[in-house]
């Protein structure tokens, strides 16, 4: 736009050259904005006179200098709440490095860890310093000293924001006196004794308690800009829901779905090939408290089915992962999820078969294994190869049509549906999947993903027949968001609302794609093969090619990304650190962050995982050891960031000018400048009464 020449020439002024600027107005702003009259009429409406429109260009030319906010990247929670909660607290190290980089010389290791820890976890420290004080002077004293400490940490994490922005952020209750603290100088002439005697103050009406959790989340709230979830928050772990409780309450938040999170989109939305799959999955981990407390689903038909159609049936195949240590159960509750499990698991196959069967576009044809069982020999046919079944026993399957649900199968599925439907809390977590969620996302030069952009052997982009249509690279991930959402938001009984209900489920499992990235979901032969060369589940060719830079460098630049700060963030790929894996692969191009919170993997990837944060000064790795419990954190100021590795530092400190925000804040400049003009020629008229 010929902006620049605009205010160039402005400086000289003069009726003639006012006219020109008319023109040029009126040519350049119309013609491109299209309606741009309009449009600023609306803007006018913000910034209703020059004074505030001037005001807010001034305000946010000023913010293009300031540092670059810190982004934190969190991938494959797996339900692990208290190990998210404790990262999420801690910045991956984020807090202990202020906390360091301000009192390494006057405060021993133990101390500061012991401030990091309050700062963590607020509430329980606040309650043991009180047990360990003798008097009621050395408890004051200690309030006197932590509240000044406390202050110093919130003073430097809140520095890099404006005022304003700090403001907004204080909590309701303190944030008056807090904003206060941050901003009295006790340097500063006149100031010394107004600062102490808000701390005395404070601390004799009896509400340290109270202002010290209200700065300790500030320093949290502050301390990280944005988060980035690239997958997996559900399955496998005790509590998706309160994770999804607490990303709700965040403050900027965006989520790469994972394979995990759309079956649990889809059973939302009523699929019940999802909802069975779902069911599989928690009670293979015996982990109902999720589905039963955490949504408010009963289990009871299920459980009813269960013990009544599987009575006298095998279940051996079908006990329960226990992974948690800590929780003991009884025989009895261990024989009733096994059979919960063989029910579940066997409506799960045969809805799977139907939806492919329905589905011939999805060439997932060879994941049809209820008809190739031969019952007699007790054996299964997968790829043309025969294999031993463990278990042949199976009551509800129609051997003429294996696909076909009972009657009291029916029956189950439809109070379950009704259950998972009629879960309100449910559904205000996935709408909010939907809202924060996406497929993909560029965000400051890095892509974000959670599982691969299919590829071919070759290395080329896979093409995927979708609706006719045939896609790869972006246009398939784009295309796939979009039917996706058709899953949640088409209106019910029409074609459109099913075929986005199985495409859910095609995302979660289906033959590579780009959130499960494997030829098939091995879930059967897990379950009843016991040859384990058949549980094989090979990796998309993306796996292999990405390991090379100029193939990361192909995939940056089909999503427009490019230059030396873009990177790829992965997720879905446990790295084995044990084995010597890194998570930082083509040559930096790549970087793998399966956060690893995920007990049952644990032992195999030798640590729990990696977190990413990204600042002004660059990009930092952190790996994790396994997390204990709040318990342990607590009482031995763990912090479980073990290694913190910067993995690539900006040549300058980056600032907001450089960043998306900052595109956004110079196309907003922009727009207040073009709306100052038009208070100037008078197109618009200045509103001085609101
Ligand atoms: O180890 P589990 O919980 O039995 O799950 C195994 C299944 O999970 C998957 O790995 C998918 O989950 P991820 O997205 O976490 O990898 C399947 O490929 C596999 O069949
Ligand atoms: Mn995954």
């Amino acid at each position: 736009m010929g902006e620049k020449v605009l205010w160039e020439h402005g400086k000289s002024g003069g009726s003639k050259f006012i006219s020109r600027r008319r023109i040029v107005y009126l040519e350049t702003y119309a013609n491109e904005k299209g309606n741009g009259l309009r449009y600023l009429q609306m803007l006018a409406k913000q910034y209703p006179t020059v004074q505030s429109a001037s005001s807010e260009i001034i305000n946010l030319q000023a913010i293009l200098n300031l540092p670059k906010g810190t982004e934190h990247f969190m991938s494959d929670i797996h339900g692990e709440h208290e190990a998210f909660l404790h990262i999420l607290n801690n910045a991956s190290g984020a807090i202990k490095e202020k906390v360091d980089l301000l009192y390494s010389d006057s405060m021993t290791k133990g101390e500061r860890a012991d401030l990091a820890t309050l700062i963590y976890y607020p509430h329980e420290k606040l309650e043991e310093a009180e047990e360990a004080a003798v008097s009621a002077e050395e408890l004051g004293n200690w309030y006197k000293v932590t509240l000044n400490r406390l202050v110093d940490i919130c003073r430097l994490v809140a520095s890099k924001y404006t005022r304003s922005k700090v403001r907004k952020a204080l909590p309701q209750n303190y944030g008056y006196i807090i904003d206060e603290l941050l901003n009295t100088n006790i340097g500063m002439f006149n100031k010394k004794e107004y600062y102490t005697n808000i701390i005395s103050t404070i601390i004799h009406i009896e509400c340290a308690k109270d202002v010290i959790i209200a700065l300790c989340d500030t320093i949290k709230r502050l301390i990280v800009d944005h988060l980035h979830i690239v997958g997996d928050i559900f399955d496998r772990g005790p509590r998706a829901d309160i994770i999804m409780d607490c990303l709700m309450g965040h403050h900027s938040v965006d989520i790469q779905w994972g394979n995990h999170d759309v079956l649990w989109m889809g059973a939302a939305t009523g699929s019940r090939t999802c909802i069975a799959t779902v069911l599989n999955n928690s009670i293979t981990y015996n982990n109902l408290e999720v589905i039963e407390t955490g949504y408010g689903i009963s289990l009871r038909p299920l459980a009813l089915f269960a013990n009544e159609v599987y009575q006298n049936v095998d279940t051996s195949c079908f006990a329960t992962k226990i992974v948690n240590n800590n929780v003991t159960y009884s025989p009895k509750d261990l024989e009733l999820a096994a059979k919960m499990h063989k029910a579940i698991a066997i409506i799960q196959f045969k809805l799977e078969g139907q939806l492919i069967l329905r589905n011939p576009q999805f060439h997932m044809q060879d994941r049809l294994l209820l008809d190739k069982i031969d019952y007699k020999k007790g054996t299964v046919k997968i790829d043309g190869k025969e294999y031993p079944l463990s278990d042949t026993d199976f009551p509800t399957v129609d051997q003429n049509a294996p696909y076909l649900l009972r009657e009291d199968e029916v029956r189950l599925m439809e109070q379950l549906k009704a259950g998972f439907q009629r879960s309100e809390k449910l559904q205000k977590h996935i709408k909010f999947l939907y809202s924060k969620g996406g497929l993909y996302k560029c965000f400051n030069g890095n892509l974000l993903y959670h599982g691969c952009i299919p590829m071919e052997e070759d290395g080329s982009f896979a093409e995927f027949e979708l609706q006719g249509e045939k896609l790869s690279g972006k246009a398939l991930m784009d295309h796939a968001e979009a039917v996706a959402r058709q899953g949640y938001y088409a209106k019910g009984g029409t074609p459109e609302k099913q075929f986005g209900k199985d495409f859910l489920w095609f995302l979660w499992c289906g033959k590579n794609s780009p959130l499960f990235g494997r030829d098939k979901i091995a879930t059967f032969e897990r379950m009843l093969v016991p040859e384990e060369s058949a549980w094989t589940e090979t990796k998309n060719p993306y796996y292999r090619h990405a390991m090379k830079k100029e193939v990361c460098l192909r995939i940056l630049k089909e999503f427009g990304l490019e230059g030396q700060y873009s990177h790829i963030i992965n997720g879905h790929v446990p790295v084995k650190t044990k084995q010597g894996e890194n998570p930082v692969k083509a040559q930096g191009k790549l970087i793998v962050i399966d956060g690893g919170f995920c007990r049952a993997y644990q032992p195999t990837t030798g640590i729990a995982g990696y977190t990413l944060i990204y600042n002004s000064y660059g990009i930092r790795l952190s790996s994790h050891e396994p997390f204990d419990g709040v318990k342990d954190a607590i009482e031995h100021n763990k912090d479980i960031v073990s290694t913190s590795v910067v993995f690539e530092r900006a040549d300058t400190r980056i600032k907001v000018a450089e960043t998306d925000t900052g595109e956004l804040l110079r196309a907003n400049i922009e727009d207040l400048k073009w709306l100052l003009l038009a208070y100037k020629m008078g197109d618009i008229k200045e509103n001085h009464n609101v």
